[in-house]
């Protein structure tokens, strides 16, 4: 099923509009990660799609259908919390029956429901114990399973990791990715964190300051962000940024006049900053060097700006000579919109 909000605004109280003609498309059968900063509106969005709020203005269509006045239950809603939100009372097996014994199932259809979503999200052998006698990722795979039973034409996953060490996030990941591709049912998954967006979603929308400022797979929207807020919310380390107005004549040259013409910003990804091998021009300080396991990170100081680089091995060299990687650089204008991606060239 596709989703499509269409135009909405929503103010809470009597505050200024956190939705103003809000419109994104969620495409039938994929998982769509919401990705922004704290109180950028992605639950607001979400409750919006699970009926539990209603817009000031604006519709929410379900294929062709308008649901905007549909309340949650004729909407066909699958949701999952962070804290997982089970019955303690009730097992596993119960819990992932309980949607249905709501809906009148039978009994013997109730119990075959159950075994087959239990062998989706892999806790057959757990069907007896309570929830309280698993772990947190078990725990939020019975809250995906019971999501799932009355198999709902839109599945709403709230921040369903961040309760979970990293090992289990990990995991549970992965988990989500099988069963949503096992489904096949239209996914939104609420995150703030870019890994969980990053590994597993289709297309990854970024939310920021009550808008969309882009809908897309997670490297389109690294290699080619539509403006400063996307590229410094997609990558970590942050992309490096220096003025314009301070480049040397080396840097300028790599590249696009005419773009470069109208840049106030250059942004220069990590990976992109490497030692040169050759005699060159551009020359940093080396300030530190921080080794987190596989990775370093290398801290830069230049005239035109500092640099986060994690191209350049273990050394003990406190000035290097440098060379920067033309699809490693963007130009922004001064309202922070990308004026051209070295990553366009790759396209
Ligand atoms: N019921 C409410 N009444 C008034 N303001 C609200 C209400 N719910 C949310 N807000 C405000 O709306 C803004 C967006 O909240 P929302 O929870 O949608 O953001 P979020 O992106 O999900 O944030 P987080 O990542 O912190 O959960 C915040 O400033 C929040 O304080």
């Amino acid at each position: 099923m596709q989703v499509t909000l269409h135009e909405i605004t929503l103010a809470y109280d009597r505050q200024p509009a956190l939705l103003d003609h809000f419109s994104c498309t969620l495409p039938d059968g994929k998982l769509v990660a919401l990705l922004g900063p704290s109180g950028s509106g992605k639950s607001t969005i979400l409750n919006l799609l699970a009926g539990l709020l209603t817009p000031q203005a604006g519709q929410i269509f379900f294929d062709q259908t308008d649901v905007t006045t549909y309340d949650s239950r004729q909407r066909n809603i699958g949701m999952v919390f962070q804290d997982y939100a089970l019955y303690p009372h009730l097992t596993v097996r119960d819990n992932i029956a309980f949607p249905l014994k709501m809906a009148r199932f039978k009994k013997a259809a109730r119990y075959q429901r159950v075994a087959e979503l239990a062998d989706l999200v892999q806790l057959t052998d757990q069907l007896g114990k309570f929830p309280q006698e698993l772990s947190g990722g078990q725990q939020q795979r019975v809250a995906i399973a019971r999501a799932l039973a009355k198999h709902p034409a839109l599945l709403l996953l709230d921040e369903p990791l961040s309760s979970l060490d990293t090992a289990l996030r990990e995991e549970l990941r992965t988990v989500i990715h099988h069963i949503q591709r096992q489904t096949g049912v239209t996914t939104l998954l609420v995150t703030h964190d870019q890994e969980d967006a990053l590994q597993i979603a289709d297309e990854i929308m970024v939310l920021a300051h009550g808008r969309l400022q882009q809908i897309g797979t997670g490297q389109a929207l690294y290699q080619s962000p539509h403006n400063l807020t996307v590229a410094q919310f997609i990558g970590r380390p942050q992309i490096n940024l220096c003025a314009v107005t301070n480049l040397p004549a080396t840097l300028r040259t790599l590249l696009p006049a005419a773009q470069l013409a109208q840049a106030t910003t250059l942004g220069i990804r990590s990976e992109a900053v490497h030692v040169a091998t050759t005699p060159s021009p551009l020359t940093a300080a080396l300030t530190a060097q921080v080794r987190l396991g596989r990775d370093t990170q290398s801290h830069l100081h230049t005239s035109y700006g500092d640099f986060i680089s994690t191209a350049i091995a273990p050394t003990t060299a406190t000035a290097v000579p440098l060379t920067i990687d033309r699809q490693g650089c963007l130009l922004f204008d001064a309202q922070g919109a990308c004026l051209w991606s070295g990553g366009d060239d790759l396209a």
